[in-house]
């Protein structure tokens, strides 16, 4: 069985709810899952997995990276995840200019890796639930899945 690493971090519980979803999806699709808020793990971390998955929010006076995401920021550009199909998500707020841009942030981080893109990062306003957004969450979960087929 493939194994996924999900780390996300989420102030008020969107971007959790994306992780959770995004975790039973690809059980549902026979990958073992290991999901963590992002204080309980390390960039090394990602090393040990098959699939990696990174989730934040935006958030701040300039849609910055929050503070518990800086280490892995700053880290995934200097690791070798070659090989490794990773999927990016976060939770935002359309009202802002910049929405869930940290999605996008944490994609070229990513591809600087040598991670590979399988599926559009997903974003969500606010919570994951119009039915766009959860086809959105299953269509990277199938090409994550896909990838090892
Ligand atoms: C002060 C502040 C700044 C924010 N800035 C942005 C932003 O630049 N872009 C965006 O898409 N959402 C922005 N948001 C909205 C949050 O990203 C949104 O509430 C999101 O659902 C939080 O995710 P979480 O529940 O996972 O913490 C901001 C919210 C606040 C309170």
């Amino acid at each position: 069985m493939h194994k996924a690493l999900i780390i996300y971090s989420s102030l008020t519980g969107n971007t959790a709810q994306i992780a959770d979803i995004l975790a039973d999806e690809l059980e549902d699709r026979q990958i073992d899952v290991i999901i963590l808020d992002a204080m309980e793990a390390d960039p090394v971390d990602l090393l040990e997995y098959d699939i990696i998955c990174i989730g934040s929010y935006t958030f701040g006076n300039d849609a910055e990276i929050p503070d518990e995401m800086l280490d892995y920021y700053e880290e995934i550009a200097t690791m070798d995840l070659s090989g490794k199909p990773f999927g990016v998500f976060g939770s935002g707020d359309d009202y802002y200019p910049k929405f869930a841009t940290v999605v996008d942030d944490f994609e070229a981080q990513l591809i600087k890796s040598g991670a590979i893109k399988v599926a559009p990062g997903v974003k969500t306003n606010i919570a994951p639930d119009t039915e766009e957004e959860l086809e959105a969450i299953q269509t990277l979960a199938q090409a994550l899945a896909d990838y090892f087929k």
